[in-house]
């Protein structure tokens, strides 16, 4: 059967998205961006969204799914819309039955998510990451693909984890961190810190998202 969804961000990540949903027999009914140039050349029939007209945007309709990749964006503009959200789960995922997955977050190819895993709202789990047990993943991360988060590891509201970072088990990164490419993080990460290298060293501590 086939069910209705719109998608809020017009970029590269949301040619990623729709790909998904239509592959799972959705139909995009429309697609909407804030920032014309940012709209992605294969995106077509593009509307303005809610930023300049919040009183006159289709709050109402079918379901959502906020296709912007910077996390700080993509919580402001949930905070903004008054609509309620999809998910969009690639068929070649796999995710374990005990594990949560919550509204507006997205799963593409080859991401792995264990047993007894939270994963929050509008959170982005990326081509081919590996979400081990008992992982807690908060609102509006970003696991980068080929990400590896061993077992019992927490990530914080607004954290990115690079492209290819491996977290070891129990480590807990708080929130708006920045977690670089490849970064190898063996040691607990406080909130707003960015992590780069082989150990990883915060280099920064004011929020990057
Ligand atoms: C489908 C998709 O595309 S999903 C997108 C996924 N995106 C990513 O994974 C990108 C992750 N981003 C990074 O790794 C970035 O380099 C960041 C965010 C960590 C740092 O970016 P910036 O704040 O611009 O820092 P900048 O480039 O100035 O680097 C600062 C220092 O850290 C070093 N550094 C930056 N990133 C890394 C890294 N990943 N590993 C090791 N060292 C690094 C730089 O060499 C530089 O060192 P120096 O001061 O000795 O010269």
């Amino acid at each position: 059967m086939e069910s209705k969804v719109r998608i809020y961000g017009a970029g590269g990540h949301s040619q990623v998205i729709k790909e998904v949903l239509e592959i799972n027999n959705y139909i995009v009914t429309e697609t909407f961006d804030d920032k014309p140039e940012g709209v992605h050349y294969a995106s077509k029939n593009v509307a303005i969204g809610a930023r300049e007209n919040i009183n006159t945007f289709p709050h109402d309709g079918p379901p959502v799914i906020i296709a912007v990749g910077i996390n700080a964006e993509r919580a402001e503009i949930a905070d903004f819309l008054n609509c309620t959200y999809e998910k969009a789960i690639h068929q070649s995922a796999i995710i374990s039955n005990t594990s949560k997955i919550g509204d507006g977050t997205v799963v593409f190819a080859g991401a792995i998510i264990q047993p007894n895993t939270s994963i929050g709202k509008h959170v982005i789990i990326n081509t081919g990451a590996s979400v081990d047990h008992d992982n807690v993943i908060g609102d509006f991360a970003h696991i980068s693909p080929k990400a590896a988060l061993c077992g019992h590891v927490e990530v914080g509201e607004g954290s990115h984890v690079g492209v290819g970072a491996v977290v070891i088990p129990k480590v807990k990164i708080g929130k708006w961190c920045t977690i670089g490419a490849g970064t190898i993080v063996l040691k607990d990460v406080p909130d707003y810190s960015t992590v780069v290298g082989n150990p990883g060293k915060i280099i920064n501590t004011k929020k990057q998202n």
